[in-house]
């Protein structure tokens, strides 16, 4: 292939920037190129993404911490910008992508360096820290929502809403009929913090949902992702209520519960939104109060403003209060069909094509290596 190109994608830990590089490397492999991702320990070994990529772990800081803390991660961004310099001799990268995360900083701070293009992905509604650091520098920012705050009016010309890549398995859900759902039939609940899990689901879910009246409860099946300290008692108190529920610390194939599920509970991460509204699931959202700028309330606009979802502050998440919530989406066949439709319609199911498009619409200042060497061949069969 000519146009084969070498891709360095660099990605912080958490599945909210993990998933949707990995969706972009499958989509840029199936292309033809060659892409490599740079990442921390827990990045690279993140369950079921990355095994057929070429990975690469590099020292990354994470500012903070007194003027000590500054110091060592001043150090470990240094050192990882030096590795990652070595590494794009050998790689040649036709472009470096990052998103966002600290861990993509070293790489991106390297390639500035050594002159190769870059562009960032920003997969919340507000820009993260790490990309509001580099914005200024990079040839391309691609971003998830149509309204992004944090950005400056400079860098507009240079801005691409995307949207945010999603697994093909997930998008593939697109196509699959929201789950049947008849008024005695069985309702599934799916319940997931984001890659870490949320204690407070842990805590509120299984109480709220006992509160059910009776006919409804014995209707409920629950699938309940559950941080590892939590998920003795999370248990405990489904058995307790009588609820079925299976539970895990990370769900390994969570396109098909997102497949069967006909209400999810979630946090609002941004793959979590992007994989609703790309398989048109109607949620009950409770946003990370503590996540940078309060991201996570942004990232849950589109979706509850279109009627997709429910936003619930955290400190108004009551057991009491998510029982109304599920009991009145529950009882309303219609309207969980219509939410359902509503989430599905802020979906971007082109997000990993179309940066990948942009991507490899940035060149590198030099050609990639294969139609180098036939231009010099055919301007030396010229001389
Ligand atoms: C705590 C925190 O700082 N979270 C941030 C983190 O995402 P965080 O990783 O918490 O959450 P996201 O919703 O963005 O992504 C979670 C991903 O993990 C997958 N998953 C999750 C649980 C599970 O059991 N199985 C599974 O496969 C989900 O399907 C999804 O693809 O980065 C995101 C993108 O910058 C931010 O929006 C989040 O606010």
């Amino acid at each position: 292939m000519t146009n084969a190109r070498s891709y360095v994608l660099a990605a912080g830990g958490t599945g909210g920037h993990m998933v949707p590089a990995a969706a972009l490397a499958a989509e840029l492999a199936s292309r033809g190129h060659h892409v490599a991702l740079v990442s921390d320990d827990r990045g690279v070994r993140f369950p079921g993404l990355f095994e057929d990529v070429e990975t690469h772990v590099l020292p990354a800081g994470r500012l903070g911490g007194g003027p000590l803390g500054y110091l060592r991660a001043g150090r470990n961004v240094l050192a990882g910008r030096s590795m990652a310099l070595r590494l794009y001799k050998e790689l040649k990268p036709a472009a470096v992508i990052g998103f966002g995360g600290y861990p993509a900083l070293p790489s991106l701070l390297a390639a500035f360096r050594a002159g190769i293009p870059t562009v960032i992905h920003e997969q919340n509604a507000v820009l993260g820290r790490v990309n509001r650091f580099v914005a200024g520098r990079v040839k391309a920012i691609a971003t998830s929502y149509d309204q992004v705050e944090r950005m400056k009016p400079g860098w507009t010309a240079k801005t691409h809403l995307v949207g945010n890549p999603v697994r093909e398995a997930v998008l593939r859900l697109r196509e699959r009929p929201y789950p049947a759902l008849d008024e005695d039939g069985i309702f599934r609940v799916l319940v997931t913090g984001g890659s870490q899990g949320a204690t407070v689901l842990s805590q509120v879910v299984p109480d709220g949902l006992a509160l059910l009246p009776v006919h409804f409860r014995r209707r409920l099946q629950v699938t309940h992702q559950a941080r590892i300290e939590d998920i003795d008692s999370v248990r405990a108190k489904y058995q307790a209520h009588e609820i079925p529920a299976d539970l895990a610390t990370y769900i390994a194939d969570m396109p098909e519960a997102l497949a069967w599920a006909h209400v999810v509970i979630a946090r609002a991460g941004a793959s979590t939104i992007a994989e609703l509204t790309a398989a048109g699931r109607p949620a009950i959202l409770v946003p990370l109060p503590s996540a940078t700028d309060d991201h996570q309330t942004a990232n849950a606009r589109e979706i509850t403003k279109a009627g997709g979802a429910r936003t619930i502050p955290q400190r108004a998440f009551t057991a009491a209060e998510l029982a109304k919530q599920i009991q009145k989406l529950g009882l309303d066949t219609q309207g969980l069909e219509n939410a359902a439709v509503r989430a599905r319609s802020c979906g971007r199911p082109h997000a990993a094509s179309d940066l990948a498009d942009l991507v490899e619409s940035i060149h590198a200042p030099t050609a990639p290596i294969a139609i180098r060497r036939k231009a010099i061949q055919g301007r030396l069969a010229h001389a």
